[in-house]
This record gives structure tokens, C-alpha cells and sequence, in this order.
């Protein structure tokens, strides 16, 4: 058994198997195959590598759908028995392409988009117009008239002045367009800084005591049809507390309203948290469904008001876990790193302990949430199985910055070595989508993998591809 190594996070134990996949965290159809090497939704490791190289994005795409179907059912399920009807809005934002998008519209979701260009993926991928819904703190007035005009289900307005925009897309079009409200509850979702979306002093909604003026003003609009409102608390929330406190004082100003107008829904966002590691403890969705179905009974109730229609829009829920990213080990480097504790120790004896490097083929460019959040994520020796004495690592990309880190620690049979492939699970969300071409490394392909079948979802860019966007004319004419 390894002794703990004096670098590793205090949450992160020695494994007693550095080759075991937790189910918590790895997609629900990644096993080893009899020689140790990994397999996902069928396909050996090596076949995706050879196929398609690495860095790689793969998606379990059994995974993904049941998870998709799920969501839908466990919503279904908790606000219907609480006398109420869920739509359930897939957040593309997460990873949207034209097969995801027809993935989630078969498991009945409807997909909430925030930009013209996820609007085209989810059209693309033949998802019906009415089943959209619009977000965004600063859409283009060319993107309102586009979703005006081809009748989208619901866009969320963000702010006073998207009242007007909306409203005149809509006369423009001859049209009614259905609207809901952003508020902003002031509810702190315990999560990182940057992914709370609730709080006073942030960019998005508007504020819950400026909310009532604002619904006046859209019921003021013949060509606005009010449905209700709409709270985010944040993303990658644990536990239900945040989301019952958001539903609770939704539910004040939403009674409130009613007595004005009607107010048909309730649209109480996205944000469920994920295990990005084996010691996060993360709410299942039926506990969610059911934690927030019962306070938003027990609420109405209480308010005498009946209970409305609930939305919800899930994103990383779906996505993140049926994802992982297959990289190819380069280069290997046991840096000995000096205790902190004992550097501080008057004898000066301080102890030295190793950490181990271990640069891979991507990167802060394929997933970039270790450097904007100092995300957890872990690591497995895909290729192989290796009875090694476990080491502590950190894995790095190839990108010229130090903060380029994919996983900031997890432990690996020591014997790993460059050739190695190397997986990362739960990269289904949120790594693709904010994916970049730092140090001109194109983003990888995305393959969806079932049944012992790998089929392309989205295509890798080549350097030939970054080539082609430089608008330079060539090294002759611009030297001349
Ligand atoms: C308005 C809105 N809805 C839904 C989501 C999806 O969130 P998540 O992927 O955390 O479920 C987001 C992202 O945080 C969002 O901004
Ligand atoms: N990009 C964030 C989530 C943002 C959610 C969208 N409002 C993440 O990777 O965790």
C-alpha cells in the first residue's frame, strides 16, 4: 500500500486500486476489457485512438440519453404528483451538437439556448422552434427578430430594455411572442464565485424587488404573452437548499402577480451538481425533482395560489457525466517539491516530496474549467491495467502557461509512461463548449460511442483549418 504522499489534497485517499473506475464518476458503459484496457460504449480505447488521435472527446451516447430520459421522468414524475406539469429544458450550453440536439428532442426535452448559434444547432438537429427557449444578458437585436420570427417557444428577458425589443420584433412580425422574466433571487448557491448567477452584484436578471414594474410593463405589450417567471441560481450546485430558498421567494412575487394577471409558469433554472470525483456527494435527480416539487407544493399551499407549471432547464446533470477525454501521455517529469509545513520547520530539515508531472497531448484549450474554477477531476490509465505502486500526479497539457492543468491531483500506477493513453471522466459539459485554439492547437473531434460502434458527432480542427481563418494573405504579399 503507497503512503500518502504529503502534496495530495487532504480529501484525496490512496486508492487501494489505482486501475478501479468509480462508478460515480465514469459513464455508465466504460468497463476494462480482459487485457485492462479501458473500453467505452464497446470500443476499445485503442480503436478510438487510432481512428480519431487524441486528445479526444468521447461520449457515451447510451449514457447521455438515459440520463436525458431520467431527467424528464424524475420532473415528470415529482411535479405531477404535486399537481403540476414539468417542462424540462435541455441547457445546450452544456454541449450542444445537431445529434445531441435530436438525442435530447427523442427523450422529449425541450433545449434552452443562448445564442444564435446554438439556436441553428438545435433547429439543425430538428429541434421545433416552439420547443426553444432564448436566454442571454445581451442578445442582438438581429437574434430577437430571428427568434420572433420563426415563432420560438419562450425568450427569457434579461433586462427593462429587452422588454421593447421583444415586443417590437414582435408588432414587426404580426406576432405574440411568449416572454419570461429573469429575477434575481439574491440566493448565494454555494459554488465557485464565477458559476453564481443569483447574487446582487452580478450581471444577469434583473432584481426581484424591481420585478413586479417590469411584468407590468411586458402585460402592457399587447404583442407579449407573460408566462411567468424565471430564476438561475448558479452552476454546479450540491444538495437542494439553494433551489428550495430560490422557489420560495419566486413563489412570493409569483402569488403576488397572480393577482394582477395570470402567471401560467414557473421556470426555476438549471444548476444541479455533478461527482466530479469519487468524494463528491451529488443529489440524484430524483431527489432534486422531489426536493423542490415539495416546497413549491408546500409553498402554494401556504400562499393559497395553485400550483403552476414547472421548468427547469438541467445542463452539466446530463451531459458531464457521459463524457470523458482520452489524451496520450508525452512527457513525464518527478518534480521534488519542498513540504510547505516542514519548509517552515526551525531544525530546516524540510522534506521533500515528489510530484509527478505528467504532460498530456491537450489541455487548458479542451478543458479549461481546472484553470477558471481549480476544478477536481481525476485520471485512469486507459490502455492498460498495471499493478504499479500508486503515485501521486498531476496532469498537465502542452500549453505555455503553468496554470495549464487538467487534473490537479490524483493518483496513477507509478509505471505510467509516455505512449500511455490516459482518460478523464465527467467532461461531458462545459469542456467542448469552452473549448479554445490557445497556442493555435485545434479543438479535438467529438465522437459518440454505442454498442460497440464510434460514429463522429463534431469534427476536430487541423492546423490546416486554423490556416484557413487567418485573413493574412501569405508571408510574399504581407513582407512586400
Ligand atoms: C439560464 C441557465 N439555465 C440553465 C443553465 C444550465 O446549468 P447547468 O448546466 O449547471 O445545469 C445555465 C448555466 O448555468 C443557465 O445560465
Ligand atoms: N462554464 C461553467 C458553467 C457555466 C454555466 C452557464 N451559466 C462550468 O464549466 O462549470
Amino acid at each position: 500500500m503507497t503512503t500518502p504522499n504529503p502534496l495530495a489534497p487532504s480529501w484525496l485517499e490512496v486508492p487501494s486500486d489505482a486501475n478501479a473506475l468509480d462508478a460515480a464518476v465514469w459513464s455508465a458503459n466504460t468497463t476494462r476489457d480482459a487485457t485492462g484496457a479501458l473500453l467505452i460504449g464497446g470500443v476499445p480505447v485503442a480503436d478510438l485512438e487510432n481512428t480519431y488521435g487524441t486528445p479526444l472527446y468521447v461520449v457515451d451516447e447510451a449514457d447521455f440519453r438515459a440520463r436525458a430520459t431520467e431527467a424528464r421522468a424524475s420532473f415528470s414524475r415529482e411535479f405531477e404528483r404535486i399537481g403540476s406539469h414539468a417542462k424540462v429544458y435541455y441547457a445546450g450550453k452544456a454541449f450542444l451538437s445537431t445529434a445531441v440536439a435530436a438525442w435530447v428532442d427523442e427523450a422529449g426535452l425541450n433545449v434552452d439556448v443562448c445564442t444564435e448559434g446554438e439556436l441553428a444547432v438545435a433547429l439543425a438537429g430538428g429541434v421545433p422552434a416552439d420547443r426553444i427557449g432564448f436566454h442571454g444578458n445581451n442578445k442582438s437585436l438581429a437574434e430577437i427578430d430571428q427568434a420572433v420570427s420563426i415563432g420560438l417557444g419562450a425568450i427569457v428577458i434579461d433586462s427593462l430594455v429587452e422588454i421593447e425589443r421583444v415586443a417590437e420584433a414582435a408588432r414587426r412580425h404580426g406576432a405574440v411572442q411568449n416572454v419570461r422574466l429573469r429575477v434575481t433571487t439574491g440566493v448565494h448557491a454555494s459554488t465557485h464565485e464565477y458559476l453564481a448567477t443569483a447574487r446582487e452584484d452580478q450581471k444577469f436578471g434583473i432584481p426581484l424587488v424591481e420585478a413586479a414594474a417590469a411584468v407590468a410593463r411586458i402585460r402592457a405589450r399587447p404583442e407579449l404573452r407573460f408566462l411567468g417567471l424565471h430564476s438561475h441560481i448558479g452552476s454546479q450546485i450540491f444538495g437542494t437548499a439553494g433551489f428550495e430558498e430560490a422557489a420560495r421567494r419566486m413563489l412570493e412575487l409569483h402569488a403576488s402577480l397572480l393577482e394582477t394577471g395570470p402567471v401560467p409558469e414557473l421556470n426555476l433554472g438549471g444548476g444541479f451538481g455533478v461527482a466530479y470525483t469519487s468524494v463528491d456527494a451529488a443529489a440524484s435527480l430524483a431527489e432534486l425533482a422531489r426536493g423542490i416539487a415539495d416546497v413549491v407544493a408546500s409553498e402554494c399551499a401556504r400562499l393559497g395560489i395553485p400550483v403552476p407549471v414547472l421548468a427547469v432547464e438541467p445542463g452539466r446533470v446530463i451531459a458531464a457525466p457521459a463524457g470523458s477525454t482520452l489524451y496520450t501521455v508525452g512527457t513525464i517529469k518527478d518534480v521534488a517539491v519542498t513540504v510547505d509545513e516542514a519548509a517552515a520547520d526551525p531544525s530546516g530539515d524540510a522534506r521533500v516530496a515528489v510530484r509527478k508531472y505528467v504532460s498530456v497531448d491537450g489541455g487548458m484549450s479542451d478543458n479549461a474549467r481546472t484553470a477558471l474554477y481549480r476544478a477536481d477531476y481525476s485520471v485512469r490509465l486507459a490502455n492498460r491495467a498495471s499493478d504499479a505502486e500508486a503515485a501521486l500526479v498531476r496532469i498537465a497539457g502542452k500549453h505555455c502557461e503553468s496554470g495549464d492543468l487538467v487534473v490537479l491531483a490524483d493518483y496513477l500506477p507509478g509505471d505510467v509512461e509516455p505512449g500511455d493513453l490516459l482518460a478523464v471522466p465527467v467532461t461531458g459539459a462545459y469542456c467542448w463548449s469552452l473549448s479554445s485554439n490557445y497556442n493555435h492547437v485545434g479543438r479535438p473531434p467529438v465522437v459518440a460511442v454505442r454498442d460497440g460502434h464510434a460514429r463522429l458527432l463534431v469534427r476536430g480542427e487541423t492546423i490546416s483549418d486554423l490556416l484557413a481563418r487567418d485573413a493574412g494573405i501569405g508571408a510574399e504579399a504581407t513582407r512586400a
